[in-house]
């Protein structure tokens, strides 16, 4: 679904991610592992258009988008699902939603609203509370809910878990591997628990000074003899 060629990556005149060859195979979940301030974010920014990218290519469904700003992405079916600011906190839960589904007809935008409530009933119960008022959770389910409604085809996950309890952790995380099972929709993940992501993903980045130290299936990272000392500083 995507693949990055020779990307080089960063902010401005910032280095940050050296010649990064990697694909994101459709309807499969890939997390992206690595230390911290290893590039991971700067990688799927890259992605998304939020970096400023120095050389090289990415190619969403065999079109070259490297220069394709943000809200045209969202357009052609990504989603980048950042760990704060992901929704409208002045808002209420379903004026964020209608705002995501502002450009489908009416019929489209229930089965579309429809769709997403059946994955996310949390949200249901609090359509007329502020945005503001949610949860961490909730605000993730919420900013995935809006992305269901854009009908999009790739989810790009910041650090879903970021900041929630253990049990909502592995709840976000069996609600991610329902949406790519049960929708087929494809995933890219950066997670900061790394071994309960590399669990339910398929394959695997490890990124190491902004360079991919390893690339393969989830399992081989996970059983890799040096997955430890990759993970030192996770
Ligand atoms: N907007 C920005 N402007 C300049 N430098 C940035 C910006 N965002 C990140 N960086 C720098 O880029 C480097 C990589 O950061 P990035 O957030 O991609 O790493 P990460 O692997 O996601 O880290 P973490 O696991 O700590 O979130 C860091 O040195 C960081 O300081």
């Amino acid at each position: 679904m995507i693949r990055v060629e020779n990307l080089c990556a960063g902010y401005k005149e910032l280095h940050i991610l050296f010649d990064i060859n990697a694909v994101i195979e459709k309807g499969k979940i890939t997390t992206v592992a690595g230390p911290n301030g290893s590039g991971k974010s700067t990688f799927l920014k890259s992605i998304f258009g939020l970096a400023t990218i120095h050389s090289g290519k990415v190619i969403f469904k065999n079109r070259d988008i490297t220069k394709i700003p943000p809200h045209e992405k969202t357009k052609i079916g990504m989603a980048y699902v950042p760990q704060v600011d992901n929704i409208f906190t002045n808002l209420t839960v379903e004026e964020n939603l209608k705002i995501a589904g502002y450009t489908l007809e009416k019929k489209e935008y229930k089965e579309r609203l429809d769709l997403a409530m059946e994955v996310f009933p949390e949200i249901k119960k609090k359509l007329k509370q502020n945005g503001g008022t949610l949860s961490g959770g909730e605000r993730q389910f919420l900013a995935i809910a809006s992305a269901l409604i854009k009908k999009a085809e790739l989810l790009v996950l910041d650090e879903p878990t970021a900041m929630l309890s253990p049990k909502l952790a592995a709840e976000t995380l069996r609600k991610i591997t329902e949406l790519n099972e049960e929708l087929g929709l494809t995933v890219l993940i950066v997670e900061q628990n790394v071994k309960k992501a590399l669990e339910i993903s398929d394959n695997a980045y490890m990124l190491m000074n902004g360079r991919i130290v390893f690339g393969g299936k989830s399992e081989e990272l996970l059983g890799h003899e040096k997955f430890e000392n990759f993970c030192i500083g996770i």
